[in-house]
């Protein structure tokens, strides 16, 4: 299948025609002004008329017939914006580009120039499809203290909270520094930083974004090239009273005249860079700027994971300026992380390559790699427009209570030496019991009585709560999948032969345990995430989103939802569930 594809970014647009894998046709056009913009087409650079992103979007056609691009099966589209409605890759019909063009004005830099391609290729291939891939959809999984803003009640429930952006470009190139690493992303905590014309930072926990430094708006976070990035709100107040502006002037100097384009008259950091290098003072104060903002989110986000693996630096800023990249590092190795000045000086990035630049006994890796967001869109365009739906069918719900599995450490600490649990109930997943024994949780603000304990023992000790649970011990736990424990909270477990404080307290995420034969039967796979419908004798039916298959051979299939989860859908015990729909994939 050949498919084209459109990014329209905030400064660039660039095309891709895919086979498969493999590209065939690749342009870009840049560096607009009043006389005209770059045009690159495969590696050669010339001069084109077109002033702005406009234009260039009109001279595709003319583009792609001199180049003899023919015989597309179907387009993609980035789309910066998809609000909640949008959680993965979606056919464009009438009704979806209405619901596109009412996020406008949340990414007013972004979305007019991304619907104009849209409404270009609908116009030019009416009968092929048309697929839009968005910003946003990657960091639909960052956990609500993650989007929500502190703000009045009827602001929120109005849609103000936060969604992040570059979403395909972090997505990409965190899973790109994990196979770089030999290792699944599953098993690690990644900071992503993607330095273009816009700029934003991701972490990738485990391989789920689960924070990012845009926000509602790609506004937000980093210094960029014409963007501002993070400032006090009170501005809106001082610029108004002071200098007499409203807000649409106030938002369209944030979107356009603010960031480096401000700091220094230009946009461009190679710009910036050379003006820096001849002893410019604003330019050299707007790089320390940009580095020290980015340097900023770097160490929160490894706080905010609890650690860090990897960074992987990204963007045309962040794939071509050794000095920012060393400039962001700088002063990181209390966090364990220090680069190689000489592989850092100049990564060979050619054939998608993505090299560690990280100094001999670094522990944290630092990858550089070109992003590839035309490579990923065509990709979901093809999984889209191959996906088989989802064979509905009815899948049982286990309603897990809070409870704990112990370590053979754990149990010497709390029960004795040497002591042995006594298996009693049997689980339904095979081989699994509850013990006849019980402990208690203790946290800085209560303590949870008869906490049941599940065998057999494994290498670490979990302690699985509910969001209510967590509250009640005083105690922040993450929504975590079953083994990802590093940097989890600590609780006191209080047994009849001694206590022990240990970490590893996690609210489970939801999912389905499901053997590999019943997976091939309902059209899943391991890792993906579904759509499952509740139902209940209760009336109070819920579709729960993001649901994650896990498949292993000799598992009974079941869902697993925790007690809260299961309060909300008015079951008790026991339910069932229907498949109703695949969501989005993970890494
Ligand atoms: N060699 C370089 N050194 C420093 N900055 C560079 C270099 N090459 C490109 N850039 C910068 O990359 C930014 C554009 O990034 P890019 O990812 O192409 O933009 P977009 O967000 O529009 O896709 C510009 O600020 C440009 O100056
Ligand atoms: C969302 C965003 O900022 O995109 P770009 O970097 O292409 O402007
Ligand atoms: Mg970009």
């Amino acid at each position: 299948m050949r498919v084209l594809v459109f990014n329209a970014g905030s400064s660039s647009l660039k095309l891709g025609v895919f086979d498969g894998e493999r590209q065939v046709f690749k342009a870009s056009f840049d560096r607009f002004g009043p006389e005209g913009c770059d045009l690159k087409i495969g590696g050669e650079t010339s001069r084109a008329p077109q002033p702005d992103l406009a234009g260039a979007i009109a001279a595709v056609p003319a583009l792609l017939d001199r180049h003899g691009v023919e015989k597309i099966d179907a387009v993609g589209h980035r789309l910066a914006h998809g609000g909640t409605a949008f959680t993965g890759p979606v056919r464009i019909d009438d009704a979806v580009e209405t619901r596109i063009e009412a996020l406008t004005p949340l990414a007013p830099l972004h979305n007019p120039a991304m619907l104009q391609a849209v409404r270009l290729a609908r116009q030019l291939w009416p009968d092929l499809p048309q697929v839009a891939v968005f910003d946003t959809s990657f960091h639909l999984t960052n956990p609500a203290r993650a989007t929500t803003y502190a703000v009045p009640k009827a602001w929120r429930d109005a849609g103000l909270r936060r969604f992040g952006f570059h979403g395909t470009s972090h997505r990409y190139v965190a899973q790109r520094a994990a196979e770089a690493l030999g290792q699944d992303a599953k098993d690690l905590r990644i900071v992503s930083i993607h330095l273009g014309n816009g700029a934003s930072a991701c972490a990738v926990q485990y391989g789920r974004s689960i924070d990012s430094s845009m926000g509602m708006t790609p506004l937000e976070g980093l210094v960029m090239g014409t963007r501002s990035g993070d400032v006090d709100p009170g501005a809106f107040g001082f610029l108004q009273r002071e200098l007499g502006l409203d807000i649409p002037q106030i938002e369209a100097a944030l979107y356009a005249d603010s960031g480096l384009k401000a700091l220094t008259g230009s946009a461009d950091m190679r710009d910036v860079e050379d003006r820096a290098a001849a002893g410019d003072l604003e330019a050299q104060l707007a790089i320390n700027i940009y580095a020290y903002r980015a340097r900023k989110y770097l160490g929160a986000y490894a706080a905010a994971m609890g650690g860090l693996d990897a960074v992987v630096f990204t963007g045309g800023i962040g794939e071509n300026s050794a000095s920012m990249r060393r400039r962001i590092c700088d002063g990181l190795s209390f966090l364990g992380l220090m680069l190689d000045d000489d592989l850092n000086r100049a990564p060979d990035l050619t054939d998608r390559a993505a090299p560690q630049i990280q100094a001999q006994g670094s522990r944290v890796a630092v990858i550089v790699t070109e992003t590839a967001e035309q490579l990923m869109i065509a990709r979901e365009v093809r999984q889209l427009l191959a996906r088989r739906a989802p064979v509905p069918r009815s899948i049982p719900v286990a309603v897990s209570g809070r409870h704990v599995h112990l370590s053979a450490d754990a149990v010497d600490a709390l029960f004795g030496p040497g002591y042995r649990l006594n298996p009693g109930a049997p689980l339904r997943q095979p081989g699994n019991w509850v013990a006849e024994e019980r402990l208690s949780l203790e946290g800085p603000k209560g303590r949870l009585e008869r906490v049941a304990i599940l065998g057999p023992l494994r290498p670490r000790t979990q302690i699985e709560v509910s969001r209510t649970d967590s509250f009640a011990l005083g105690l922040d736990a993450p929504v975590r999948d079953s083994g990802k424990l590093d940097g989890t909270p600590t609780v006191r477990l209080i047994g009849p032969a001694g206590q022990l404080d240990s970490n590893g307290l996690i609210v489970a995420a939801r999912h389905i345990h499901t053997s590999p034969a019943d997976a091939e039967a309902m059209g899943l796979t391991d890792g993906s995430l579904i759509r499952v419908r509740i139902t209940g004798a209760s009336g109070r039916d819920l579709v729960f989103d993001r649901v994650l298959i896990r498949v292993a051979p000799g598992t009974v299939t079941e869902m697993h939802i925790d007690t809260d989860e299961a309060n909300a859908a008015g079951i008790r015990g026991a339910g069932e569930g229907e498949l109703v729909g695949t969501a989005v994939a993970e890494l």
